[in-house]
């Protein structure tokens, strides 16, 4: 009896978490502590770090949630998504809706009280853009959701960053660029092999709209866009030649991998993906690392 509830504790909370996308918090955070160490030129005042991470990755984790909420119909449908928490039953729409609007009111709150005016807008805007802009109006509508949607997930550096100076720079909006420009290939490679699943779905993602060639042609041309694009935080003194040999040997290699995904028949470019993930975690770490030495 008692190892019984014991168990089903230990599944609920295991649900609430996966409920929050902890991988994708995780990375979150990981180009939020970046732009926080840029803006200080070193480690930040470690009670800012504190209190910044908590906020935004509560923010990302309460929008993750509200996420799954809104598309719990969708999720039900396609065999990617139907045992999340939600379309599985083990949690209740209304818990859910609860836990998520909970993360995000105490995430707001973190921000304001302990953070600054602008990196609370920035963290407002992100949630909004994913909860509302992409959830709500645009993923069951256009293939734009995708590009739109990246405003959202290109925020969190600019939230770290702006958390130390209080203000708007050239260097956040490079890392933001950054971000946006690697979200659409990141997608589409998956969005390629689930076009199936969408469409069932009813999610007009591009390989649905426009089909598998146009989709590995534009994630052909985002990631040699990539390339340029992360060079700059060397160029810009942001980083160092450390970091520019790190992102030029890693650009490359995204490169190449596109390129073998582009000239391939098949639509399953599962290790692609899985370098998107890698690709930005080091880009990032890679930022911190030669600033520190
Ligand atoms: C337009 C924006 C984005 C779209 C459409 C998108 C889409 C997706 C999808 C469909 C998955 C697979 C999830 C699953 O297997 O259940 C995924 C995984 C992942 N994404 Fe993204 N993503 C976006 C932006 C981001 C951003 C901004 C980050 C982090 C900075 C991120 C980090 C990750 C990570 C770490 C994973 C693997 C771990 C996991 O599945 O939870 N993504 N993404
Ligand atoms: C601070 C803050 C709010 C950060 C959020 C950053 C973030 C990770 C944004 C990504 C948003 C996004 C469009 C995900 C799409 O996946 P989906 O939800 O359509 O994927 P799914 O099909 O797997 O559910």
């Amino acid at each position: 009896m008692v190892v019984k509830t014991v168990v089903a504790y230990r599944n609920l909370i295991r649900d609430y978490i996966l409920l929050t996308k902890p991988g994708i918090v995780v990375l979150v955070l990981i180009t939020c502590l970046t732009g926080m160490y840029l803006a200080a030129k070193g480690f930040p005042s470690p009670w800012l770090v504190f209190w910044c991470l908590l906020g935004t990755g509560l923010a990302s984790a309460g929008s993750a949630v509200l996420n799954q909420f809104f598309d719990r119909d969708i999720d039900a449908i396609m065999s990617r998504t139907k045992s999340r928490p939600l379309p599985s039953g083990s949690v209740s729409p209304l818990s859910a809706l609860i836990f998520g609007s909970i993360l995000l009111i105490t995430s707001f709150y973190i921000m304001a009280v302990f953070i600054n005016p602008v990196a609370t807008f920035f963290t407002l805007t992100a949630s909004f853009f994913y909860v509302v802009v992409y959830t709500l109006a645009l993923k069951r509508r256009s293939p734009l959701a995708t590009e739109i949607g990246g405003i959202s997930g290109a925020l969190p550096p600019v939230i770290g960053y702006t958390a130390v100076t209080g203000k708007l720079s050239i260097e956040p909006l490079i890392l933001f660029l950054i971000m946006f420009v690697w979200q659409p290939p990141h997608f589409w490679v998956l969005a390629v092999k689930y076009a199936e699943d969408y469409k069932k779905a009813g999610v007009p993602t591009l390989p649905v709209v426009k089909g598998i060639f146009q989709t590995k042609v534009r994630t052909l041309f985002y990631t040699a866009m990539l390339f340029p694009l992360s060079l700059l935080p060397a160029l810009y003194g942001m980083a160092g030649k450390v970091y520019f040999f790190t992102a030029f040997v890693l650009s490359f290699i995204y490169l190449i991998l596109t390129l073998r995904f582009f000239f391939s028949k098949s639509s399953k470019g599962m290790f692609l993906f899985f370098y998107s993930i890698i690709y930005l975690a080091l880009l990032f770490s890679m930022m911190v690392f030669d600033m520190t030495r």
